[in-house]
């Protein structure tokens, strides 16, 4: 690097640091923010007389924005140096047992979130501040205190200042954008950013809504006696903080990086993102010690896990057609590896999506894969643009059957009911696993057997024979014998399964278990007022369910008849006894749990409700009955104790 590009680079790591930290809103990926960062300190190493004042080496990186009033940290907050290799943690540890040969270490996670440092007063939170430049930060306690995970009150009177990691979530994250999504808003780029916009709203109720987390990773000041980080870590759960999902103490190297490995294996079944392990000094005498450089402490280091995010370019945008018609966009990008997965593809979201972020066919974008889920394009490089871009025009007909789309706004739909997409794509949801689970109907085999003629619809699957099947391409004997196997075997499956395999629109596996509980068959007759009455089924749902019934009652029916999928229990017409229709309220301890024995009431055909009013007919009361026992004395409700109830039953 020469003195110019030293220079060039700087600005641009402030650039990106001020996009990253004050917007929110970062334009490049950390990969290449820490390349080019580590390029300058190199550079720097060797020219300490170039190095400039404003250089992201010699400072932490946040800026304190306009909106916010600022507030001094009692102490200083830092950053973290970074390794990310082994040979990068090999390297640190010989520095730091240059300081002190005789230390050991704490490890814990390194969240991916937003800094924040929390002042007690006499055991109150007086002061949430975020950390700014490291001496000075916004002070934003209104919004803190929204926070559930951070106690607004603890059992330590003197003056403390906690810090830590606000996060999102993943769950919570995905959950915030499917609404935004559906509101026609931008997506939060990745559950960071999301979780660092939200801190500093200035209306605190929008960050009230999201869903915050705060992880304590230390105290500011070592006014804790502890002689062990491990143990003030301890002393900080106590107080009434959130553990992290993992920490250990290690001896040396090995230790470390075994830690770090599993970790690092396991990254995606944390609740939180992370990017890596922090490795810190346990010992506080030694911490001391070692002290800190111009950034970061000398006694911990961030060992960073493989980046998720990279910087590719969309070569074509696609279009799939979903079995309920929505068409959704898809990406074809340059291959690009992520954390040892290659990528080719990346969902769009949706169309609205593609122009509110202004995606072109040859556009730089940021490509996040986590965990399991589809890897999604996040970020538009406008800066990267140079005249080759393509604009992407929306789509009007169905790329597959041809037919005009009808456009929702957010969704464009294909109405045709027998387009080949819908068909082969509604087959393949029937057979998978939350709906009928038949093994053998992927989408090479589904497509044959519609391209064939056999099947163009769910039912024509049950009219295959081994002849049929035998006429196929690639089809032998062995393999057209399993399939008949797995199509018999899901005759008499739970009711729910086939409720959820009709694939109709809002009524997905919880919503289908639901309604086969309360109705079992019957759920084909069932009144919108006693759809809306089941928990967590709403309008939307019930209107689409009835919609679905209206359009499609013969094949549903036609469909039970071949597949006699099981009645649930509690649907069996309880026989006559002393129970039935009555409204019964349980008290006390029993012999059994009381949801067996509500589950055995219900199954007579009792409704067993909570309090006790003078519509009900019994009480049923236990060892320790309380209140609810006295108020059916003096209401006159008949109290029955466990042994008087089952010989009822028994009687009837
Ligand atoms: N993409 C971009 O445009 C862009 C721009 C600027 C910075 N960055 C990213 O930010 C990093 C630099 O930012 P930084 O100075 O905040 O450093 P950092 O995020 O790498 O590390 C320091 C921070 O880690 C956090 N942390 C999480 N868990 C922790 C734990 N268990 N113990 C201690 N601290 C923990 C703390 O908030 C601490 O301030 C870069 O490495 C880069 O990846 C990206
Ligand atoms: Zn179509």
């Amino acid at each position: 690097m020469k003195k110019e590009q030293y220079i060039k680079a700087v600005e641009l790591l402030n650039l990106y640091s001020y996009h990253y930290y004050v917007l929110d809103d970062a334009i490049t990926t950390d990969e290449v923010y820490d390349k080019l960062y580590h390029e300058v300190l190199e550079y720097e190493e060797s020219h300490k007389e170039d190095i400039l004042k404003n250089s992201p080496t010699q400072r932490v990186g946040d800026t304190v924005s306009e909106g916010f009033s600022k507030a001094p940290h009692l102490s200083r907050m830092w950053s973290l140096e970074d390794v990310f290799d082994s040979d990068g943690l090999q390297k640190w540890l010989i520095k730091t047992y240059k300081l002190d040969s005789n230390i050991s270490f704490y490890c814990e996670p390194k969240y991916d979130g937003a800094s924040l440092n929390l002042i007690y007063e006499n055991g109150e939170l007086s002061q949430a501040i975020t950390r700014g430049d490291g001496e000075v930060g916004e002070l934003i306690t209104q919004n803190v205190k929204t926070i559930r995970s951070v106690p607004l009150s603890i059992e330590h009177k003197e003056k403390i200042e906690i810090r830590g990691e606000v996060v999102i979530f993943k769950d919570e994250f995905e959950k915030i954008n499917q609404t935004r999504l559906k509101d026609g808003e931008a997506l939060f780029a990745n559950p960071r950013n999301a979780a660092a916009g939200s801190l500093r709203q200035l209306d605190s109720s929008i960050t009230a809504s999201r869903n915050l987390v705060f992880l304590p990773y230390g105290v500011g000041e070592n006014f804790l006696e502890h002689k062990l980080l491990s143990q003030k870590m301890e002393y900080i759960y106590s107080l009434g903080f959130k553990k992290p999902p993992f920490c250990a103490t290690c001896k040396d190297f090995n230790e470390i990086e075994a830690v770090y490995q599993e970790m690092s294996r396991n990254r995606d079944s944390y609740p939180m993102m992370l990017d890596g392990m922090v490795v810190k000094v346990d010992e506080i005498a030694a911490q001391i010690d070692m002290g800190y450089t111009v950034k970061n402490p000398r006694f911990s280091v961030a060992y960073k896990f493989p980046a998720v995010e990279k910087i590719t370019t969309i070569k074509e945008i696609i279009l799939q057609v979903g079995r309920t018609g929505a068409v959704t966009p898809v990406a074809i990008v340059e291959p690009t590896n992520i954390d040892g997965v290659v990528v080719e593809r990346a969902t769009l979201h949706n169309f609205d999506e593609i122009q509110r972020k202004d995606i072109r066919i040859n556009d730089h974008v940021i490509i996040l894969r986590s965990g399991d889920v589809i890897p999604k394009i996040i970020k538009v490089l406008t800066h990267e643009r140079d005249g080759s871009e393509v604009e992407y025009k929306r789509p009007t007909i169905c790329p597959v059957c041809e037919s005009e789309l009808l456009d929702e706004g957010v969704l464009l739909k294909c109405q045709n009911l027998t387009c080949e997409a819908r068909v082969i794509n509604s087959i393949i949801y029937f057979a998978s696993k939350p709906c009928l689970n038949i093994d053998g109907l992927g989408v090479k085999i589904v497509e044959a057997l519609f391209n064939s003629g056999l099947v163009k619809s769910v039912v024509d699957l049950f009219d295959l024979t081994l002849e049929k099947l035998l006429t196929l391409e690639g089809f032998k004997e062995k393999k057209a014998q399993n399939l008949l196997d797995a199509l018999g075997s899901a005759k008499g499956c739970e009711y729910w399964r086939f409720v959820n395999s009709l694939g109709i629109e809002h009524i997905g596996e919880v919503a289908s278990k639901t309604l086969s509980a309360k109705f079992g068959s019957g759920f084909i007759d069932a009144t919108k007022d006693e759809i809306v009455a089941c928990d967590g089924v709403g309008e939307e749902m019930a209107e689409s369910l009835l919609e679905f019934i209206r359009v499609n009652r013969e094949t549903i029916l036609k469909l039970q008849n071949i597949l006699k999928p099981l009645e649930p229990l509690q649907r069996q017409e309880a026989k006559e006894n002393p129970f039935k229709g009555k409204s019964v309220v349980l008290t006390g301890s029993m012999s059994e749990s009381r949801d067996m024995i509500k589950e055995m009431l219900e199954s007579l055909g009792a409704k067993v409700v909570s309090s006790v009013s003078k519509k009900t007919d019994f009480v049923i009361y236990g060892e320790d009955a309380g209140s609810k026992y006295d108020k059916a004395m003096d209401l006159g409700v008949e109290c029955l104790n466990e042994d008087e109830m089952r010989s009822k039953i028994e009687q009837a």
